[in-house]
């Protein structure tokens, strides 16, 4: 650390927090092309990733093979379906990637049996009143079966008749006992997206008719805060490459935040623009940034900065309100 990094009082005097490490690519489970647990990116069910039908939303009123295929026409990606009783299995089995056990479902033990005998890979969501440990009691019925293809979703508890508040201490907890992958559902509301990525969600299950702004919400807090608060170690070239892009899309993200900033700055000024460069204050940020990318360092910081700063700049410029 240099002397100026060290005198720079924006520099936190301890090392920055690391993205807490987490078992990632522990037990992945595959959803027709889906891999859920396999570190990032976090997977949207309900938005792009894959598609989930209920055929328990029809009170079983509804042929479950009619449903899967229209569902099927709509959507060429990994499908799971939440069957409404033991008669729906069979067109389940024809054609969906996995079952979805359902919160309200989540202890009829016939039901589980049944549909983990049929060898799909199961997202059992928790009952609104179970446990952890009942919870985990679910994934010994399917491995009972020999389905050991269990993805655990977090669906909330009901407290005083409310709506269902998500327990994220609770998915976290269910994701380092089991070692299974664990997602959150949440519903038609992507506001916890963030807080569910940040507590290790492997996933986010939306409801199948979530509108497109929660989808988008969902996916952005997958991609871009994912990268921020989760650590990932790829191992190939299509894998790094992948994280890169990820993180760059953290960086298109603050960047233009950042420009957006400078240019505020630029107007408040009394002198703005490249004439009212100040480089000591550049000086000081780049001594800062050092402390949390110690590797890079200031020599080689400064010159991205510079380049930064100076996009910034010509932005104003262009963008001129401030003379
Ligand atoms: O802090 C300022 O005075 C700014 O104008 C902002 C900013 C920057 O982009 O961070 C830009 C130009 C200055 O030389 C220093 C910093």
């Amino acid at each position: 650390m240099s002397q100026a990094a060290a005198a720079t009082p924006e520099s936190a005097a301890s090392h920055p927090a690391r993205p807490p490490a987490r078992a990632e690519n522990r037990a992945a489970v595959r959803i027709g092309a889906l891999a859920v647990g396999e570190g990032l990116p976090v997977a949207v069910i309900g938005g792009g990733d894959a598609r989930w039908l209920s055929l328990r939303a029809g009170h079983g009123r509804r042929s479950a093979g009619e449903a899967i295929a229209e569902a099927r026409a709509g959507w060429r990606g990994p499908l799971l379906v939440e069957p409404f009783s033991a008669a729906d299995l069979d067109a389940v089995a024809a054609g969906a990637d996995g079952v979805l056990v359902g919160a309200a479902w989540m202890q009829d033990f016939q039901l589980v049996r049944a549909a983990a005998g049929l060898g799909l890979p199961m997202v059992v969501q928790r009952g609104p009143a179970a446990t952890l440990d009942e919870w985990l009691a679910i994934i010994d019925y399917c491995v009972a079966e020999g389905n050991d293809q269990v993805v655990l979703c977090e669906s909330g508890s009901r407290t005083h008749g409310s709506a269902a508040v998500l327990d994220l201490a609770l998915m976290r907890a269910a994701g380092e006992r089991s070692g299974r992958p664990v997602l959150a559902a949440l519903g038609h509301d992507a506001a916890l997206a963030g807080a569910a990525v940040a507590a290790g969600a492997d996933g986010l299950l939306l409801a199948p008719d979530a509108l497109p702004g929660a989808v988008a919400a969902a996916t952005e807090a997958a991609t871009v805060l994912a990268t921020l608060v989760r650590q990932e170690v790829p191992r190939t070239v299509a894998g790094a490459r992948a994280a890169i892009d990820r993180v760059d899309a953290a960086l298109a993200t603050v960047l233009e935040r950042r420009a957006t900033l400078a240019g505020t700055v630029q107007r408040l000024k009394p002198v703005g623009g490249f004439a009212g460069r100040d480089m000591e204050r550049e000086r000081r940020l780049v001594a800062a940034m050092a402390h949390r990318a110690p590797r890079l360092g200031e020599s080689r910081l400064a010159p991205v900065m510079n380049a930064v700063i100076e996009a910034g700049l010509h932005l104003a410029e262009e963008e001129r309100s401030w003379a």
